[in-house]
């Protein structure tokens, strides 16, 4: 994990950030769900790969479903409160160890900017090899919102969110995405993203209005 990513792990109460809005207070799992949880977020990553990917005899199905739903039974009795689970909080994970978020690694997080790269996986495409459209606004809206919070913002809601499509965004291959605060205006900070392949080439780009939080508002 990078030092930026590591301060970011505990802003404390910069600028009143812990007091806006009504949303609670989040903080960063500290030992990434332990020594087996990142391991087990990638299984079921690999799990949903293949879900997605096979067509297997009706017996292999039918395992794999009993399989499934133990593995969901074994989990069941450690359900927690949102705020407590390792999921979404693991900073040193891919995509912060949710299963919803792209699987993909910060490598720069500060006031500057954040940038993550990674792959979108067969369990993200749309077709013809090329990543789901509604795939990439989840990527660009988790980007700002780590940007929002790497500026030292306090807690925002996106008001909205464009995402243009320049080119095929395809799976399988290691891609970039950075972006940056361009602009702050009383609650409102406007950002702009790019999605982005190793040459460089500019795939989507995406701009947002974040927008900080009354007190009290969800
Ligand atoms: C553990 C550590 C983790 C760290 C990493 C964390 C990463 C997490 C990443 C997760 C990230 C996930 C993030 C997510 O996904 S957040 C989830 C998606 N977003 C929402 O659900 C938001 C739903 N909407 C609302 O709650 C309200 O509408 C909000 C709160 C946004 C505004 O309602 P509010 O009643 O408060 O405000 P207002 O209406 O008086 O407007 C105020 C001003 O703003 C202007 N305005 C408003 N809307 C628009 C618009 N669409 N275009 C242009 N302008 C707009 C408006 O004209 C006015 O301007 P002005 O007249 O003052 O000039």
């Amino acid at each position: 994990m990078s030092e930026q990513v590591e301060r970011g792990r505990g802003r404390g109460d910069v600028d009143g950030y812990e007091k806006h809005g009504g949303f609670p207070v989040y903080r960063a799992a500290e030992d990434d769900g332990g020594p087996d949880f990142g391991r087990l977020i990638e299984a079921m990553r690999v799990l949903q790969d293949a879900a997605v990917s096979v067509s297997a005899p009706a017996d292999v199905v039918r395992q794999a479903a009993e399989q499934a739903e133990a593995l969901a039974a074994l989990l069941e009795p450690h359900r927690v409160p949102e705020g407590q689970q390792p999921g979404g909080r693991s900073m040193g994970l891919p995509g912060r160890g949710s299963l919803l978020m792209l699987p993909w690694t910060v490598d720069k997080f500060d006031a500057t900017g954040v940038r993550s790269t990674g792959v979108f996986r067969r369990f993200h495409m749309g077709g013809n090899g090329a990543a789901h459209g509604g795939t990439l606004p989840l990527l660009f809206d988790d980007l700002f919102g780590m940007i929002t919070h790497a500026y030292g913002r306090p807690i925002s809601r996106t008001a909205y969110l464009h995402v243009n499509y320049r080119k095929i965004t395809p799976i399988d291959t290691p891609l970039v995405i950075e972006g940056q605060v361009d602009r702050v205006d009383g609650r409102k900070t406007f950002i702009t993203a790019k999605l982005m392949d190793a040459e460089g080439t500019v795939l989507a780009d995406g701009e947002a209005l974040m927008l900080v939080l009354l007190p009290g508002q969800p």
